[in-house]
C-alpha cells in the first residue's frame, strides 16, 4: 500500500489522498504490521461520516475527515495533543518538552505557544518583515535575471527551496546572503527537519548534530548582539528573545526556548513555503490569464521596480486568490494534522476513546464537489469574493483550512503568507514562467508533508531589463 500512487499524469493530487497519513503511521508500521484500511476512512463518502474507527498494530486510530471534524475536533481546546512521537527521534532533534511542534507535555506547550505567538505577533518585528523580504528579492532578481537571458530552464522546486530558506534567515537573523547558498545548505539541509523523523542512521544522527550546533550558534550570537540597542524594527530572533524572557526566568531555559523557536520556525516555515509557491509556479505557467492580472495588480501598486510594502498587500486580490486555491488544491498537510486523545471526549455524539491516535484529513473537505466547483481546476476566481455567511478559518466555511484551525492551528500562518506574497509579487512582474516539459506530468512526493518534485521552468523576461 505505501508504494502506490494515485495520482494521474498532468492531474493535480487528490487532496484526500490518503499515502501521507502512511507516512505519519510509518513508526508504528512495523515490517509486517498491518492496518484495516479503506478508501471510506480518506475519501469517497459523504460528509456525514466524519470519523472512522481503526486499528493499527493494535492501537485505536481515528480518522477524522471533511468540514464536520475541522470544525468540531480541531476547534475542541480538549483535543490538543499532536501523536506521539518515539523519545529517541525528539532526543535527536532536541526537541524533548521544549518547543511546540512535537511537544507532549501539554503544560510545556501552553507557555511555550504563548511565547511562540507573541514573537511572531509583536509588531516591530512585524513592521520590519514585508521589506526585509522585498530587499533580499531586490537582490535575487539579478541572478534570476541572468537565468531569463540565458532561457535554460531551472529546477523551480530547488530554486524556491533555496528562495524559502534565504527568506526565514533572513527573517530570523537579518543575514544578508547572496542567491548561492549552497554553503550554507550543508549546514541546515533543508529536507532535515524531516529526515530526522524518519531516519535513524548514523548519517541523520551527524546531520542533526551538525545542524543543532549550528542553530545554537546563531542563536547564542544573536543574544550577544542584543546586548546593544535593539532596533525599532527587530528580526524574528530578538523578538523570540524578548517573548522568552517575559515568559521565564532562569538564562538557560530563555536560550533553549528560542532556540526551539528558531528551530520550529526553520522547520515549520521552509518546505511549506516552498512548496507552496513552486506549486503556484507551476499552476501560472498553465494558466498565463492568471498570472497576468497578478502583474498588472503589483504594476498598479509598486510599479515595474518600485519596492513592495507591507501595505501593499491588501492591494493584490489576485495572488492572494491564487495563494488560497494552490493551498486547497495541494494541501501540503492533506492528511498530516495528527492528535493523541489524552481523555475520553464525546464529539458531536461520537465517543472518542482515551489514548488514541487521531489523523486529521484536512484535506477532503478542500476537494468537496459538494462545496467546491470543479474542484479539481485551479480557478483563483473562486476566492474573489467570499460568501455571504462567511464562517471558518479564511470565510469560505469549514472546508478550507491549510493551515489548521483552533488551538493547534498554524502560529506561522501571517508570516507564511506574507513571505510568500512578496517573493511571487516580485516573480510575477519581472517574468512569465513556462514549463520546459508541457507533457510532463507534476511528480508530487507525499511524505510528512506534500513535496513538488523536479519541475523545470522557463523564465521569460516581462520587460527588457
Ligand atoms: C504555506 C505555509 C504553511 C502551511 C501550509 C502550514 C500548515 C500548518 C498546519 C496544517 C499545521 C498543523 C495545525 C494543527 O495541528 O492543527 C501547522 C503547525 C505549525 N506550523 Fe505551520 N504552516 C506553514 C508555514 C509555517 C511557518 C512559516 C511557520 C513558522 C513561522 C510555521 C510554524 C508552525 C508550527 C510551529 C506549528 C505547530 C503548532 C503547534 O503544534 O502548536 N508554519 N502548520
Amino acid at each position: 500500500i505505501l508504494g502506490q500512487s494515485r495520482h494521474q499524469a498532468n492531474e493535480p493530487p487528490i487532496a484526500s489522498n490518503w499515502r501521507p497519513v502512511l507516512g505519519h503511521a510509518h513508526h508504528f508500521l512495523k515490517k509486517n504490521g498491518a492496518m484495516a484500511l479503506g478508501p471510506s476512512m480518506f475519501e469517497g463518502h459523504g460528509p456525514d461520516v466524519f470519523v472512522v474507527e481503526a486499528s493499527l498494530l493494535g492501537q485505536r486510530v481515528y480518522v477524522a475527515r471533511g468540514p464536520k471534524a475541522v470544525k468540531l475536533i480541531m476547534g475542541n481546546s480538549a483535543i490538543r495533543t499532536r501523536i506521539l512521537l518515539p523519545d529517541e527521534s525528539l532526543d535527536r532533534m532536541e526537541s524533548n518538552r521544549i518547543g511546540i511542534l512535537f511537544n507532549h507535555d501539554l503544560e510545556s506547550w501552553k507557555v511555550n505557544r504563548k511565547c511562540f505567538v507573541e514573537s511572531v505577533g509583536r509588531p516591530r518585528f512585524l513592521k520590519g518583515l514585508a521589506p526585509k523580504i522585498d530587499e533580499l528579492m531586490s537582490t535575487l532578481v539579478q541572478s534570476l535575471d541572468e537565468i531569463a537571458d540565458k532561457g535554460n530552464p531551472v529546477l523551480i522546486n530547488e530554486m524556491m527551496n533555496l528562495i524559502s530558506m534565504d527568506c526565514i534567515m533572513d527573517v530570523l537573523f537579518t543575514e544578508k546572503r547572496v542567491f548561492d547558498a549552497g554553503e550554507f545548505y550543508g549546514k541546515v539541509p533543508p529536507l532535515l527537519f524531516k529526515t530526522v523523523l524518519r531516519n535513524e542512521d548514523a548519517k541523520h544522527r551527524a546531520l542533526s548534530q551538525k545542524y543543532n550546533a549550528y542553530v545554537r550558534e546563531l542563536v547564542r550570537a544573536k543574544k550577544a548582539e542584543m546586548e546593544n540597542a535593539i532596533p525599532d524594527e527587530m528580526d524574528f530572533a530578538t523578538s523570540a528573545f524578548m517573548a522568552a524572557e517575559s515568559c521565564f526566568e532562569d538564562p538557560e531555559t530563555i536560550f533553549k526556548q528560542v532556540n526551539a523557536i528558531v528551530k520550529e520556525t526553520i522547520g515549520g516555515g521552509t518546505d511549506t513555503a516552498s512548496n507552496s509557491m513552486a506549486f503556484l509556479v507551476y499552476e501560472l505557467a498553465r494558466h498565463q490569464e492568471i498570472a497576468d492580472v497578478i502583474c498588472e495588480e503589483v504594476i498598479a501598486v509598486a510599479g515595474w521596480n518600485g519596492p513592495i510594502r507591507h501595505e501593499m498587500l491588501n492591494q493584490l486580490p489576485m495572488l492572494e486568490a491564487a495563494l488560497l486555491e494552490v493551498s486547497r488544491i495541494y494541501t501540503l498537510f492533506a492528511a498530516g494534522t495528527t492528535r493523541h486523545i489524552t481523555e475520553d471526549v464525546l464529539i458531536d455524539g461520537v465517543l472518542l476513546k482515551k489514548d488514541s491516535m487521531m489523523f486529521l484529513v484536512i484535506g477532503m473537505a478542500h476537494w468537496d464537489a459538494s462545496y467546491w466547483e470543479n474542484p479539481s481546476e485551479f480557478d483563483p476566481t473562486r476566492f474573489l469574493e467570499k460568501p455571504a455567511k462567511s464562517e471558518g478559518p479564511h470565510g469560505f466555511g469549514w472546508n478550507l483550512s491549510p493551515f489548521g484551525y483552533g488551538v493547534r492551528k498554524c502560529p506561522g500562518q501571517e508570516l507564511a503568507l506574507l513571505e510568500m506574497k512578496v517573493v511571487m509579487a516580485n516573480l510575477c512582474r519581472r517574468y512569465r514562467f513556462r514549463l520546459a516539459d508541457p507533457k510532463k506530468p507534476l511528480e508530487v512526493k507525499d511524505s510528512l508533508a506534500r513535496e513538488c518534485g523536479p519541475l523545470e521552468v522557463i523564465f521569460e523576461h516581462r520587460v527588457e531589463a
